[in-house]
C-alpha cells in the first residue's frame, strides 16, 4: 500500500472517530432520557435563530417530558436538567455533582486562562476559603456609588438625545455602567468608564472578551491547544489584563492608609492572601471573577429589564414610573411591590445565565428514581426551561406577568423565596452555592431603573429586530432603544 493510501486511511479513521464521538453520545450515558441531535447546538451559527427559539423548537418537548436530556456542548456529551426535583437533588448533593469549572474541564482554553480557579467553579475546602473571604463584602456594601453612577448613566443618554442621536445601542453603555458599579462597590477602585470615553483597561477588556467568547473557540475549545498566532496573542493579552487589574486593586487598597478598615470583597481577599490562606494566583483568579460575574450578569439583566419596560411601556414603564416618583431613599426601593414584582418576573422570563454545565459526577449515581449516571459525566442545568415549564408556572408560563408574584411586598418576597427554595426559579442557583451577588445585582437594578424612570422615557427602536442572543448569556441581541427626556417630573 502506497504512503498516500496509508495516510488517507489514517485520516479517514481519525475523522470517523471524531464524527462518532460527536454524533453519538457515549454508550454508558442513560438510555431512558432523550438525546438532542448533536447538530442542534450548531444551528444558531448557521441560521438566524435565537436560543429561546432553539429551546422551543428542539429541546422543550423532550425536556418537559423527561426532565433531563443528553446534549452535545463544549466538545463533549453532557446531561442537561430542568426538572425542579432533579435540580434540587443536584444543588443539595455537592459531593456527587461536584463543581468542575473550565479550569478543570478545559484547562488549556483561553476562557480558563481568563477566570482560573475561582469561587464559582471551585469545590470543597478551596471553595470554602474563597467563599469565606468574599461573602461579607458582597453582602454588606455601600450603595452610594450605584446611585452616583445611575445619574452619570442618565446624563450620558441625555447628552446623546441632545446631540440628536435617534437611537442608542445599549450593550456598550450598560457594560460601562456595570463595570463602574462592581469596581467601586466590591474591588475598591473606579474603572471610570462612564467618566472617560478613552480607558485603556476597558479597551483591553473589550478586546479580550471578543476573543474569549468567539463562538468557534467556545464550541471547539481544543483548538486553543494549537499554535495559532492570534490565539497565542489572546493568551498574552489575558495575562496582561489580569496583571493590570490585580495591580490596580492592590495599589488602590494597599496605598490606602485606612486599608485595615476597608470592607470591600477585594480587601478581604488581600487579607486572606496576606495570611497565607490563598496564594497570589488564587487572589488574582478571584479578583477577576468578581469583576467578570459582577459586571456581566447585572449587565444582562439590566438590558433585559430595559427591553421589557420598552416593550410593555404603556403598562409597566408607566406604572413603575408612578411608583418610584416620590421615593428619595434608595433603600426604600426594596419595599416597592411593582418594581420588585417586575424584576422577579424579568429574572424568571429571561434568566441571564441560561445554560450552566459545570458539575461533574464523582461516582455512579441516580438522578431521581431511575436515571443512572456514570462517574465523570458533566451535568448542567437549563434555567430557561425550568422557569418556562407549565408544570411549575401553569398555562401562563411563557407570558410576562409580574402580577403573578402578588400585590403586596410581603407576599411578593415570600413567593420569590419559595420559587428559589422549590427550584422553580434557578437563575441565581440555590442552596449552599447560591449566588453571592443577588442582593447587589437587584440593588443595582432598582436604583438605576428608578433613576431612569424619573429622568427618561424609552421605547424599542422600530428598526431593531426583536431577537435574543443565539447562545451563551441570555439577553436581547444588540438592543437599540429610543429615548426622550421625562419632562413631566
Ligand atoms: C443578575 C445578576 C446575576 C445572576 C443572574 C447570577 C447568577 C449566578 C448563578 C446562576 C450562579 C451559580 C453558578 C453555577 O451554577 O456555577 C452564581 C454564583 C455566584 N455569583 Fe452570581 N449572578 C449575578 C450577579 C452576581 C454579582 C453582581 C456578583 C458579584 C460579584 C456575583 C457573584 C457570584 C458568586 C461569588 C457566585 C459563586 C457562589 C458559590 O459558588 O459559592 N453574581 N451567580
Amino acid at each position: 500500500m502506497g504512503i498516500f493510501k496509508i495516510l488517507g486511511l489514517i485520516l479517514f479513521l481519525i475523522i470517523s472517530y471524531i464524527a462518532f464521538v460527536v454524533v453519538v453520545p457515549p454508550l454508558n450515558l442513560p438510555k431512558n432520557i432523550p438525546t438532542i441531535p448533536f447538530y442542534v447546538i450548531f444551528l444558531p451559527v448557521i441560521f438566524p435563530i435565537d436560543q429561546t427559539e432553539l429551546y422551543d423548537l428542539y429541546i422543550r418537548e423532550s425536556m418537559e417530558k423527561y426532565g433531563a436530556v443528553k446534549i452535545f456542548f463544549g466538545s463533549r456529551w453532557n446531561i442537561l436538567v430542568s426538572r425542579s426535583e432533579y435540580l434540587s437533588q443536584i444543588f443539595k448533593d455537592e459531593d456527587t455533582f461536584a463543581k468542575s469549572g473550565n479550569q478543570k474541564k478545559i484547562p488549556y482554553s483561553a476562557i480558563a486562562a481568563y477566570t482560573g480557579d475561582n469561587v464559582i467553579s471551585a469545590h470543597g475546602k478551596v471553595w470554602r476559603d474563597y467563599r469565606n473571604a468574599i461573602t461579607k463584602g458582597l453582602q454588606h456594601f455601600d450603595d452610594a456609588p450605584i446611585s452616583k453612577n445611575a445619574k452619570l448613566f442618565c446624563n450620558k443618554i441625555k447628552e446623546r438625545v441632545q446631540n440628536g442621536q435617534v437611537s442608542v445601542h445599549m450593550g456598550p453603555l450598560s457594560q460601562r455602567l456595570a463595570l463602574d458599579n462592581i469596581s467601586q462597590v466590591a474591588l475598591g477602585f473606579d474603572f471610570a468608564t462612564l467618566k472617560h470615553e478613552k480607558n485603556a483597561l476597558h479597551e483591553l477588556l473589550i478586546h479580550i472578551k471578543k476573543q474569549i467568547f468567539h463562538p468557534f473557540f467556545l464550541t471547539f475549545p481544543f483548538l486553543d491547544l494549537l499554535p495559532i498566532p492570534s490565539r497565542r496573542k489572546t493568551f498574552r493579552d489575558i495575562a496582561r489584563f489580569r496583571g493590570l487589574l490585580v495591580k490596580r486593586v492592590q495599589d488602590q487598597l494597599i496605598n490606602n492608609y485606612k486599608f485595615e478598615q476597608t470592607t470591600f470583597a477585594a480587601s478581604d481577599l488581600i487579607r486572606a492572601h496576606n495570611k497565607g490562606t490563598i496564594d497570589y494566583k488564587q487572589l488574582s483568579d478571584n479578583i477577576v471573577i468578581i469583576l467578570v460575574a459582577g459586571h456581566e450578569n447585572p449587565q444582562l439583566l439590566f438590558n433585559t429589564s430595559l427591553y421589557l419596560l420598552a416593550k410593555y411601556s404603556s403598562k409597566w414603564q408607566e406604572r413603575l414610573r408612578q411608583e418610584v416618583k416620590n421615593v428619595t431613599d434608595p433603600k426604600a426601593l426594596a419595599d416597592l411591590p411593582l418594581l420588585n414584582a417586575f424584576l422577579f418576573e424579568t429574572v424568571r422570563m429571561y434568566p441571564p445565565l441560561n445554560t450552566i454545565i459545570n458539575r461533574c459526577t464523582t461516582k455512579v449515581c441516580k438522578l431521581g428514581m431511575d436515571i443512572v449516571i456514570p462517574k465523570n459525566v458533566y451535568v448542567g442545568y437549563n434555567n430557561f426551561g425550568t422557569s418556562h415549564d407549565a408544570k411549575n408556572w401553569g398555562p401562563t408560563a411563557n407570558d410576562f406577568e409580574p402580577d403573578r408574584w402578588g400585590s403586596d411586598i410581603e407576599t411578593i418576597r415570600k413567593n420569590w423565596r419559595l420559587a428559589k427554595n422549590r427550584c422553580v426559579v434557578t437563575a441565581f442557583h440555590g442552596g449552599r452555592r447560591a449566588c453571592l451577588g443577588e442582593k447587589l445585582a437587584l440593588t443595582e437594578m432598582r436604583i438605576t431603573l428608578a433613576e431612569m424612570l424619573n429622568q427618561l422615557k424609552w421605547s424599542l427602536d422600530p428598526e431593531w429586530e426583536e431577537k435574543f442572543t443565539p447562545a451563551g448569556p441570555l439577553c436581547p441581541l444588540n438592543l437599540m432603544l429610543r429615548f426622550k427626556e421625562n419632562v413631566a417630573k
